[in-house]
């Protein structure tokens, strides 16, 4: 299906979990009837307590996980499996040591039949959509956690998805260079110059969330259910130090009771 350029100003569904329940095979039932809708232009996250389900959330919004009742939809169609469509970004920085950060961004590309010189062009491009042009020949051992974690994220571009499925992003940086990476984060992902539409994104930090999200699902109760959304309408950049960034902190907290066993 093709990017829809164009379609700015109209708000679109490009990710959506439909009633779902999920169950892992030892009978432990970690969702109850969760919705959740990615819009095109939108920044989504995700939180809620320790162990609530938040990384299962993405792997079955991923296809790399079936429910055991409702679907998953990207663009309308049901997804019955991962697609390049959809890339899930790891809370660990997956990078392969014996690789230059051009050759760990072509890997994305490998099943997508195209010659040497037009991956190494798309790699490169990806790479300077990130921040990294001029570091295409280094080696993971040469680059910071930070450098590492943009060569992920070019990976990702490269193969072109709708959307970004982020698990704790910034959770192995440092808090300054996750900082740097935090500012840059919304204006590459949205840059508007590759078909990524929407991005979901799964953090601990609040603060964080905060910062970047534009709609905000909490998760609680066992097994987990939606049981808030906040619409963040603060304008950007976000200054963690405002009034009104803290009244919203305080409110995020509030939901974030220790999770109690449903009836
Ligand atoms: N393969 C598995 N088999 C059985 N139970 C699992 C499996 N993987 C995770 N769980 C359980 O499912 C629940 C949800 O786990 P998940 O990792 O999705 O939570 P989380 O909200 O991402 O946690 P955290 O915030 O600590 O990263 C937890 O109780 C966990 O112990």
């Amino acid at each position: 299906m093709e990017a829809q350029a164009g379609n700015e100003g109209v708000s679109q569904v490009v990710l959506e979990a439909v009633n779902i329940d999920f169950s892992y095979d030892n009978g432990y039932k970690v969702f109850e009837n969760i919705n959740i809708e990615a819009d095109s232009g939108k920044f989504v996250a995700i939180i809620g307590p320790s162990g609530i389900g938040k990384s299962t959330l993405l792997r079955i919004l991923g296809g790399f996980l079936k429910p055991d009742r409702g679907e998953v939809r990207l663009m309308g169609r049901v997804l019955h499996e991962p697609t390049p469509e959809v890339a899930l970004i790891h809370q660990s920085i997956v990078t392969f040591p014996w690789m230059t950060a051009e050759e760990n961004v072509m890997l994305s590309m490998k099943t997508k039949n195209m010659d040497r010189e037009k991956m190494e062009e798309k790699a490169r491009e990806a790479l300077a959509r990130v921040g990294l042009e001029g570091f295409e020949d280094l080696y993971p051992k040469e680059m910071s956690g930070g450098m590492r974690q943009r060569v992920a994220i070019a990976r990702a571009f490269a193969a072109d998805p709708y959307i970004f499925l982020m698990d704790e992003p910034f959770a192995h940086l440092d808090e300054l260079t996750a900082e740097g990476l935090r500012q840059d984060i919304y204006n590459i992902l949205f840059s508007g110059e590759t078909p990524l539409k929407s991005v979901i994104m799964v953090s601990h930090n609040l603060t964080e969330v905060l910062e970047l999200a534009d709609v905000i699902y909490i998760l609680n109760n066992i097994p987990a259910t939606v049981v808030g959304r906040v619409d963040v309408n603060m304008p950007r950049p976000r200054n963690p130090r405002n009034d009104d960034f803290n009244a919203n902190l305080d409110m995020l907290y509030s939901y974030l009771t220790p999770p109690r066993k449903r009836e």
